[in-house]
């Protein structure tokens, strides 16, 4: 399978008033075309970091000190290099937590679909802006789009609020997307049915996806392959049976038995 995104050796600090804290220590990781990697380990371990690397949103205090980060095969990030400004928001969508704060709450869905896909891409018409921002709706799986359109974020559900969030991640086509713990603060019921919209669009659309979430369940049900962090490394990563039913890892039997249901 082609490597969409390829992480090569990435090693990230931060800078403190004393000294310097590693972040990530040579991480290596593919995502494929089609393909959903899921990113897993304990709260501290890196995974938000390792996801923001990617599109460039890292804090002011943090420098990537070695590796690659390659999208389509061309380096987006490198030691002193940073071109994630052309791939945010286009090649690369982003989903994260809480859609209630990556929404502006005076803001009808409308407006903001409409003000992605104006700063995205170039020329488009008032039509199509309108016909695109139903089609993604509709690709959601959301039934009545013009009622949603014409909603502002606090008049839908959790779950409408975070297909909106989804949708203007793949509003512009991006090749891959990252989301980051987004079914975190939705009801078991709800996350099971953005997990499974999930899978639909991958399957769909041909895009990949990079899942980050501290629920190793939620990632066995979801991914075709997994990594496994702690303490800025992946310690861990194959297909999803192989690292989940026999995890090579010490550390990844201990987050295993750590899920009460897991057998
Ligand atoms: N800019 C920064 N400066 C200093 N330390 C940081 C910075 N960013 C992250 N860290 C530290 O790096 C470690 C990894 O953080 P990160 O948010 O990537 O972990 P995580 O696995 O996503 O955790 P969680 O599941 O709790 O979100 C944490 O100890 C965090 O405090």
């Amino acid at each position: 399978m082609t490597s969409l995104l390829h992480v090569s050796g990435l090693s990230i600090s931060a800078r403190l008033t004393a000294g310097h804290l590693r972040l990530l220590d040579g991480v290596d990781l593919d995502v494929g075309r089609g393909q959903i990697v899921g990113v897993v380990g304990e709260s501290g371990s890196g995974k938000t970091t390792l996801a923001r690397s990617v599109v460039g949103l890292l804090e002011r205090n943090v420098t990537v000190e070695a590796g690659t980060v390659e999208l389509a095969g061309d380096v987006v990030v490198a030691p002193g290099v940073d071109r994630t400004d052309r791939i945010r928001g286009t090649a690369v969508g982003m989903v994260f937590q809480d859609a209630s704060r990556s929404l502006n709450p005076l803001m009808k869905v409308r407006t903001h679909l409409g003000e992605v896909l104006r700063r995205h891409v170039r020329d488009i018409g008032k039509a199509d802006v309108e016909r695109r921002s139903v089609e993604v709706l509709e690709q959601m799986r959301i039934s009545d789009p013009a009622r949603v359109l014409d909603s502002y974020p606090h008049q839908l559900s959790g779950g409408l609020r975070q297909r909106v969030a989804i949708g203007l991640a793949v509003v512009t086509r991006p090749a891959l997307v990252i989301a980051d713990e987004c079914t975190t603060a939705l009801d078991v019921t709800t996350q099971t049915k953005v997990v499974a919209l999930f899978r639909t669009l991958v399957d769909e659309l041909g895009i990949g996806l990079l899942f980050v979430t501290h629920d190793l369940m939620l990632a066995s049900d979801l991914c075709d392959r997994i990594a496994v962090m702690s303490r800025g490394q992946v310690v861990e990563q194959g297909g999803v049976e192989d690292v989940l039913d026999r995890p090579r890892q010490d550390y990844t039997r201990r987050l295993l038995a750590a899920i009460p249901s897991w057998t």
